[in-house]
C-alpha cells in the first residue's frame, strides 16, 4: 500500500512535470466530484487547454465528470511480466490516435478492431521515441466495462515502462489518473451494473476462498439484481393499481377498498417473499467477513498452541506462564474452501486471581464470545482429568455472570449482553465444540476421556504437541463452518450479503406490513407505505442513488478497477 501511493506519486509528480501547467493541475487534483469536462473531440494533441477553449467551464459533479481516466488496472507497483493500462473517456481515441505509430498515420482508427488484440508501437506524444510495444484493445463506447470508450494498453511490466506510458498519457489535454473505483463508478452511472453487481465485483477482488468466489460471481452476475428489482417491479405496480384510485377523488373510498382487496394479497406475497430473504441467519453477510471461530478456555488450557496448529505457523505467543495472552488475536483462515476468522482469546479465571490487563483482556474474550458463530472451548486434560459440564459452564458464564454487562467496563458489550452470555452457556449449542487438549501427556493405554452430558460428536480429544487428534476436530469445524455458510439450501447463493441489504430490506418489509393494516378508506396512506417499499429495494441496487452510500461503496475498491 506505502508502495503503491509512492509509486502513483511519482507518476503523478513525472506527469505534472512533463506537461504545461495546466494538465498538471489536471492530473494532480485530488478529487473528481468538482471537475470540468474537456472537450477531445480533436483529432490532435494541440495545445494544452489553459482553461478556455478546450475545456467547458460549467462544473460537473458525481458520474457525469467526464476527464478521461487512466490507471494501471492489473495491480499498480507491482513487478510484472505485463502491465494492464486502462483508459476510459472520450480521450482514449485520442490517446490512440497520438501515441500509437499508426494511429499517428491513420487517425480514423480503422485499422484497430474493435475488442481484438492488436500488436503497435507505442510513441511518446509529439515526440517519435518509443516507449514499449504493446498489444491494444479498442472498446468502443457503450460496448465497454464503463460504457465509455475504452482502450487498454497491455504494456511490457517493468515500473520505467509503465511510469513513461502513464505520464505520457497524463500529458494529454484532459486525461488524468483514475481514482480509487472510478472505472467501476463510471460504469455504475452509466447503467453498465447496478449497485449489487459492484458489490459483486467488489467482493471478487476480495474473494480469498471459493465459497466467496462463488457468491461474490453470482452476485456480479446480477443474480442478487434480479430479486430486487423483480421486487421492486412488483411494488411500482400495486403502486399504480392504488395510485389510480386516488384519482377518482369522490368515488375512491368504495374503489379503494376493491383495489386493496386485490393489491393486498400481492403485497402479502411480496413481504413474505424478503422476510425469507431475510431469514437466512445471516450467511452472505457471514461468508463475505468469514465467521468467527473464537477459542476460549482456562490460561494455559493450549488456546494460543490450537491456534498455532490450525494456522500451520507461531502466530501466536505460547509460554507456560498462564494469562501470557491477553489481547483478542484474529488470523484469517480457509477450511474446505470456506473463509474463517479464528481468535485466540485471554484465559479466562477468577477476577481475584487477574491482573488488570487479564480482566481486560478477560471481558474482551467473553465480549466476543457473546456473538461468535462458532466457539472452541479449550481444557487442559494432561492430568486424566476432563472438566466436568457444570465447571465448563461455569467458566463460560464467569462468575461476574450478568453484573459484568452493567459496569462501566462491560460498557462496549452493549446491552443485550445477558442475553448473549445465556447463548455462551448453551452448551449444547452445535456452534460449540470442546477441545480435551494435551492428551499427548496421558498414558498410551488410558481409557478415552469425555465430558459427561455433552454430545460425543461435540467433544474432541486432541495433543496441539504431537497433532494428535486434530484431522477429527478439523472435519467437524468444517462442516459446522459449511453448514452456517451454506444454510439449509445446500448452496444457493445468498442474496442479502451486505448489512446494508439487510437494512433497507427490512425498511421495504416494515412498509408492507404497514400496507397490510391499513383499511381501503386510507387509499392515500397506503400509497405512501408502497411508495417507501420500493424506494428501499431502490436503494439496495442503485435505482435510488444515495451519495454518502456511493461513495463509501466505491472507496473500497482498488485503483484501476
Ligand atoms: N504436553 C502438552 N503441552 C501443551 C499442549 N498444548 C499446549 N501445551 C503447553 O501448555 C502451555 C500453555 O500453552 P498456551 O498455548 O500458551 O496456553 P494458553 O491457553 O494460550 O494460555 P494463556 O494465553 O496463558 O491463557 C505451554 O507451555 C504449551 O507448550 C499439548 O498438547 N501437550
Ligand atoms: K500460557
Ligand atoms: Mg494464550
Amino acid at each position: 500500500m506505502v508502495r503503491l501511493t509512492a509509486f502513483c506519486w511519482t507518476v503523478q509528480r513525472l506527469a505534472g512535470w512533463s506537461g504545461g501547467a495546466a494538465h498538471r493541475a489536471v492530473v494532480a487534483a485530488p478529487r473528481w466530484p468538482a471537475r470540468r469536462i474537456f472537450v477531445t473531440a480533436a483529432p490532435s494533441v494541440g495545445p494544452p487547454a489553459s482553461g478556455s477553449g478546450a475545456g467547458v467551464s460549467e462544473p460537473l459533479s458525481g458520474p457525469e465528470a467526464r476527464d478521461t481516466i487512466f490507471a494501471v488496472s492489473s495491480g499498480a507497483g507491482v513487478r510484472a511480466g505485463v502491465a494492464v493500462i486502462r483508459i476510459s473517456g472520450a480521450g482514449a481515441r485520442i490517446a490512440l490516435q497520438t501515441m500509437i505509430a499508426r494511429g499517428r498515420l491513420d487517425p480514423s482508427l480503422a485499422w484497430l478492431a474493435p475488442r481484438m488484440a492488436t500488436l503497435a508501437k507505442l510513441l511518446a506524444p509529439g515526440s517519435d521515441e518509443r516507449l514499449d510495444s504493446a498489444l491494444v484493445l479498442w472498446f468502443p463506447a457503450p460496448r465497454s466495462f464503463t460504457g465509455e470508450d475504452v482502450a487498454e494498453l497491455h504494456v511490457h511490466g517493468g515500473r520505467a515502462v509503465v511510469a513513461a506510458v502513464l505520464a505520457a498519457l497524463g500529458a494529454l489535454p484532459g486525461h488524468r489518473l483514475a481514482e480509487r473505483g472510478e472505472f467501476t463508478r463510471r460504469a455504475f452511472g452509466n447503467g453498465r451494473m447496478d449497485l449489487t453487481e459492484v458489490e459483486g465485483l467488489s467482493d471478487l477482488l476480495a474473494a480469498n476462498t471459493d465459497a466467496q468466489r462463488r457468491q461474490a460471481l453470482a452476485q456480479m452476475g446480477g443474480a442478487a439484481r434480479a430479486r430486487f428489482d423483480g421486487w421492486r417491479a412488483q411494488i411500482l405496480d400495486c403502486l399504480a393499481h392504488t395510485e389510480a384510485v386516488i384519482d377518482f377523488g369522490e368515488d375512491a373510498d368504495d374503489l379503494g377498498s376493491d383495489v386493496l382487496r386485490v393489491v393486498s394479497p400481492r403485497v402479502a406475497e411480496l413481504a413474505a417473499q424478503m422476510t425469507r430473504a431475510l431469514a437466512d441467519a445471516r450467511r452472505g453477510e457471514l461468508l463475505r467477513d468469514g465467521p468467527r471461530v473464537v477459542i476460549v478456555g482456562a490460561p494455559n488450557a493450549g488456546k494460543s498452541s490450537l491456534l498455532n496448529r490450525l494456522a500451520q505457523r507461531p502466530a501466536a505467543i505460547v509460554t507456560p506462564i498462564a494469562g501470557t495472552t491477553r489481547d483478542v488475536l484474529e488470523l484469517e483462515l480457509q477450511l474446505g474452501g470456506f473463509p474463517l476468522r479464528l481468535c485466540d482469546t485471554a484465559g479466562l479465571r477468577p477476577r481475584d486471581e487477574a491482573d488488570e490487563i487479564e480482566v481486560e483482556g478477560m471481558r474482551r474474550a467473553r465480549a466476543l464470545l457473546a456473538d461468535a458463530p462458532m466457539r472452541l472451548v479449550v481444557a487442559d486434560v494432561s492430568a486424566g482429568v476432563p472438566p466436568s459440564r457444570e465447571e465448563l459452564a461455569a467458566l463460560l458464564r464467569g462468575e461476574e455472570g450478568a453484573d459484568a454487562a452493567g459496569e462501566a467496563s462491560g460498557a462496549a458489550l452493549g446491552d443485550g449482553d445477558e442475553g448473549a452470555n445465556a447463548a455462551a452457556l448453551d452448551l449444547d449449542d452445535s456452534s460449540l465444540l470442546v477441545v480435551l487438549n494435551k492428551v499427548d501427556a496421558l498414558p498410551a493405554n488410558r481409557a478415552p476421556l469425555s465430558v459427561h452430558g455433552i454430545a460425543p460428536s461435540c467433544q474432541f480429544c486432541i495433543s496441539c504437541e504431537t497433532g494428535e487428534g486434530m484431522d477429527a476436530l478439523l472435519d467437524a469445524l468444517e462442516a459446522r463452518v459449511r453448514a452456517l455458510l451454506e444454510g439449509e439450501g445446500g448452496g444457493e447463493t445468498a442474496i442479502v450479503t451486505r448489512a446494508r441489504h439487510r437494512e433497507h430490506l427490512e425498511q421495504a418489509v416494515g412498509a408492507l406490513e404497514r400496507f397490510a393494516r391499513l383499511d381501503g378508506l386510507m387509499v392515500d396512506l397506503a400509497a405512501e407505505e408502497l411508495r417507501i417499499a420500493a424506494s428501499e429495494v431502490g436503494k439496495v441496487t442503485g435505482t435510488i442513488r444515495v451519495e454518502e452510500m456511493l461513495d463509501i461503496i466505491f472507496r473500497d475498491f482498488c485503483i484501476g478497477k
